[in-house]
């Protein structure tokens, strides 16, 4: 099953044409990368798939309905959750309710109505939130500032808060940047488990290697426009993109 088809999917900032008419698809489970170089509208294309930002033109469908012109916060409550490139976590809230920011979102509501929600809806809450602590390995800091957590650790707490609505396409915009090695590796093995449970993701990285040793099938866009589209062994073979990460003429 197809779970998002992306059409034309272009954004103009002013002059410059910051992704051009990118056409691809996700299916259901799928664990695909994209990449390309500084500038490319690797981000662009995330914040337009995800409704941060408007389309110029084009469209988006997740799981056979058009979102273009939905809020955020409405497309993360069918499914669709992200996290992104700078860490937005709230240093003095705890682990718990950081995390349970995401279980509350999925119920379409602002934190305030989920407070006066009645006991039920607060243990649904509650009960997303311990599973997905659970998940990254967080639940023994789970009262903890989040400001205290490391920066390795506080990866997994955007992840948590992701996993706690519960969505069916996991969008992780670079997710090993600042990481050393071994906490990569880790982190590979992390992203391809939640892919393992049957979660589709999509995954904006600059480190290669975790990109092609983990996804499927690697999109890779180069000043604005799609320029490969395949397996990774196919993709590190193709001359467009050696040359559009190399400067090299054919
Ligand atoms: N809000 C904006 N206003 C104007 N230009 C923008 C805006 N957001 C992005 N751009 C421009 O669009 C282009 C694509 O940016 P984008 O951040 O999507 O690229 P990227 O592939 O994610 O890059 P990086 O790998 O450096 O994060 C860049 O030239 C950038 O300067």
């Amino acid at each position: 099953m197809t779970l998002v088809e992306i059409e034309n999917v272009t954004r103009r900032f002013g002059g410059l044409l910051a992704v051009d008419a990118v056409t691809t698809k996700v299916e259901a489970g799928e664990l695909v990368g994209l990449i390309g170089p500084n500038g490319a509208g690797k981000t662009t294309l995330f914040n337009l798939i995800s409704g941060f930002t408007t389309l110029t033109a084009g469209s988006v469908r997740f799981k056979g309905e058009a979102i273009d012109g939905l809020k955020p916060h409405v497309i993360a409550a069918r499914g669709m959750s992200r996290t992104f490139q700078n860490l937005r976590v709230f240093p003095n809230m705890s682990v718990f309710d950081n995390v349970s920011v995401g279980a509350v979102g999925k119920m379409g509501l602002s934190a305030g109505r989920a407070i006066v929600g009645g006991a039920r809806r607060s243990q649904a809450i509650s009960r997303a939130t311990w599973q997905a602590l659970e998940r990254v390995g967080l639940t023994e800091v789970a009262g903890e500032l989040a400001a205290n957590l490391s920066y390795g650790k506080r990866k997994y707490l955007e992840i948590a808060r992701a996993l706690a609505m519960r969505p069916d396409f996991l969008i992780l915009d670079e997710p090993a940047a600042g990481l050393n090695d071994s906490e990569t590796a880790e982190l590979a093995r992390f992203i391809r488990s939640l892919n393992a449970d049957g979660l589709a993701v999509m995954l904006v990285e600059h480190d290669m290697n975790l990109v092609m040793s983990i996804c499927s099938r690697v999109v890779v866009l180069a000043s604005g426009r799609k320029i490969a589209d395949a397996a990774p062994d196919v993709v590190r073979a193709d001359p467009a993109v050696l040359e559009a990460y190399l400067g090299v003429e054919e």
